[in-house]
């Protein structure tokens, strides 16, 4: 991208390749790309997708989006605060144990995630954060390090990808030009090991779905007098979860999303933000560790929330999503034909100067007042009918495992895997850290405030 922008052309109006997909950086404009339903994945990543709400397109999309919608009602997600609260209890446990050792903390935030998203979509207590040894979560670690290329590839060492890996096998086929033969790929090990740790994907998931299903419909014929609020938002949002984590398990960086979120968060909890938002919490939360926490207090942590929305403005987990024109449109009186992909990157805008005023700092306070800056400057979850679904669902959990963190460790960062620097690349479908995210963690002994 960096080369690109250096091509001559209308700025801010770079296109790459055959010019069937334009980059677009510019807020006032986006509300005519955003608002468009039709997405188009590579067809690359698409082989490896199986239709659901994020592949969907037109009515289809629609009739989905229309089920799904209901089962992130606050009301669900009040009830899936208490699992965040448990998972996030046996995490902060787990990395209590490294006594003040330096520590990785991505397969705990995996493993953590793991277990959040299969009991919130599935009713499926995995008890990964326990039993990582399990065939499931194995096959999501196998998964995991299949999909993840930074080890060995001289490419990602490199100072352009220095700051992101390539998540994904997708990538891999993307940047490696033969690889995207499909005739050449399915001859290829890398194929038959994709179909083995999918298979046992789908196949745990597929089992929970059947048996979650016939037991939900079993529920509803012995209620026969089941009222009708706990039939919309019981039954049938538990169902729509099952969807939802049927696709996000089949869209090749299966079910550890927001455990990579989490992380930078993590990551960018430092010195005086850290101080600040451990302030908040212990203000919000009181001084009881054993306090419920609810929604409504992890809805009154706002500091927090001005965190992680830096965090993401500065590593958005979708480096880059985009939309397929049914119409021609007039940009600013440049015409984008029907039919062109248009990309929004949120990593590129957010490192823009003429976007931001210092881009490269982390300033939290930047979303004190929510009209400072326009609606579509800071997009990491999309906006339009087409936006991320989950954002709440996400926002809560992590609020959920830091407030624990913060609340019971003292944490400090051992070793900043990465420099903010301008260089990024936004075709990696998931943004991941390159060298890990390593604290130095103790369990706090802090007197109440
Ligand atoms: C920090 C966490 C998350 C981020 C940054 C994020 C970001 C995104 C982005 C950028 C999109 C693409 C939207 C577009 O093309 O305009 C998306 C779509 C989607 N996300 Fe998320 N997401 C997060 C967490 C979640 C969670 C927790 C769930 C579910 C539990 C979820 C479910 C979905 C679904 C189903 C879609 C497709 C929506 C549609 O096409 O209608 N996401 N997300």
């Amino acid at each position: 991208m960096a080369i690109v922008a250096k091509l001559p052309g209308p700025y801010r109006w770079p296109f790459v390749g055959n010019a069937a997909l334009f980059i677009w950086k510019s807020p006032p404009e986006m509300i005519n790309i955003i608002t468009e339903i039709h997405r188009q994945f590579p067809r690359i990543i698409a082989s490896c997708l199986q239709t659901g709400l994020l592949t969907a397109t037109g009515k289809k999309w629609f009739q989905r989006r229309k089920v799904i919608t209901p089962a992130f009602h606050f009301k669900i997600l009040d009830q899936f605060v208490e699992i965040f609260d448990k998972q996030s209890a046996v995490f902060v446990e787990n990395l209590a144990k490294s006594k003040g050792q330096p520590l990785d903390v991505f397969q705990p935030i995996t493993l953590c995630a793991l277990d959040i998203i299969c009991e919130t979509a599935m009713g499926v207590q995995i008890q990964a954060q326990i039993n990582s040894d399990s065939v499931y979560v194995q096959a999501v670690k196998r998964v995991n390090a299949f999909f993840c290329l930074h080890k060995g590839n001289p490419r990602i060492k490199n100072n352009f990808f220095h700051i992101c890996r390539i998540s994904g096998l997708l990538s891999k086929r993307i940047f490696t030009f033969y690889l995207r033969n499909d005739f050449i790929f399915n001859l290829t090990p890398l194929k038959r090991r994709q179909d083995k740790l999918l298979k046992i994907l789908h196949g745990f998931t597929d089992e929970v779905i059947v048996s979650r299903r016939a037991e939900l419909m079993n529920d509803k014929k012995q209620d026969s007098s089941s009222n009708h609020d706990q039939d919309d938002i019981g039954v049938k949002k538990k169902m729509a979860f099952l969807d939802i984590l049927l696709q996000s398990t089949i869209e090749g960086k299966p079910l550890t999303n927001m455990d990579i979120r989490e992380k930078w968060i993590l990551l960018c909890l430092r010195a005086m933000t850290q101080l600040a938002a451990y302030e908040e919490v212990r203000h919000v939360i009181g001084d009881d560790l054993d306090t419920p926490v609810t929604i409504k207090l992890l809805n009154d942590l706002n500091y927090l929330e001005m965190v992680i929305k830096e965090t993401l403005r500065l590593y958005p987990s979708v480096p880059m999503y985009g939309r397929k024109m049914q119409e021609n449109i007039d940009m600013n009186g440049f015409i984008i034909p029907k039919g062109s992909n248009i990309g929004i990157s949120p990593i590129f805008m957010a490192r823009d100067p003429t976007l931001w005023e210092n881009p490269f700092e982390f300033i939290p306070e930047r979303f004190e007042s929510d009209n400072q800056y326009h609606p579509y400057l800071n997009v990491p979850f999309s906006a339009g009918p087409r936006n991320c679904i989950g954002q709440k669902f996400a926002m809560l959990e992590m609020k959920s495992t830091i407030t624990h963190m913060l609340y019971q460790l003292a944490q400090t960062l051992a070793f900043l895997p990465f420099l903010l620097n301008n260089q990024c690349n936004c075709y990696c479908p998931i943004l991941e850290c390159v060298v890990g995210c390593v604290l130095n963690v103790a369990t706090c002994t802090c007197d109440p405030i």
